[in-house]
């Protein structure tokens, strides 16, 4: 019943198979995607396709600066995930980290702010006790 259940792992060798004309997969953000119709329709056309057939696309799709029509659009060529393995980390860092600094940020900038409300207490204070 679960989405979970149902979604295919390929490994990267697996995906590396449909490299042509015929079966052309991609891998973008450790997803699979089979565009094997959509090659021809592509708007950037299909040599751009052919070259990453089979191969890690996430660069090559992020560099062009995709349309969100264009991301809706992939999930109808979506037929599962790389393995829990082989997955890209890095990838997962670049999209999921940006939440989580800036929370680290945050806390930065609160500790900084709490720092120099202590360094102009003490210099009020020192002058304050000099002048007495
Ligand atoms: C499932 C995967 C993909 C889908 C659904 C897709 C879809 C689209 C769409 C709808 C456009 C028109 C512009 C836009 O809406 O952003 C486009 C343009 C383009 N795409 Fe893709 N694309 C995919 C993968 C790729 C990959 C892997 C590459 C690079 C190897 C690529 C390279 C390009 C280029 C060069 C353009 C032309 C940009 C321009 O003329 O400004 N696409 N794509």
């Amino acid at each position: 019943m679960s989405s979970e259940e149902s979604t295919k792992t390929f490994t990267r060798e697996e995906v590396a198979k449909h490299n042509n004309g015929q079966a052309l997969w991609l891998i973008i953000h450790n997803k699979v995607y089979d565009v094997s119709k959509f090659m021809e329709e592509h708007p950037g056309g299909e040599e751009v396709l052919l070259e990453m057939a089979g191969k890690e696309a996430t660069e090559a799709f992020e560099d062009v600066g995709h349309s969100t029509d264009a991301r809706s659009m992939m999930q109808n060529y979506y037929i599962g995930d790389i393995v829990q393995s082989e997955v890209n980390e890095m990838d997962y860092k670049v999209h999921f980290f940006p939440p989580n600094a800036q929370e680290t940020n945050k806390g930065g900038s609160n500790f900084s702010t709490i720092v120099i409300v202590l360094i102009v207490a003490v210099v009020a204070y020192t002058l304050l006790s000099r002048s007495s």
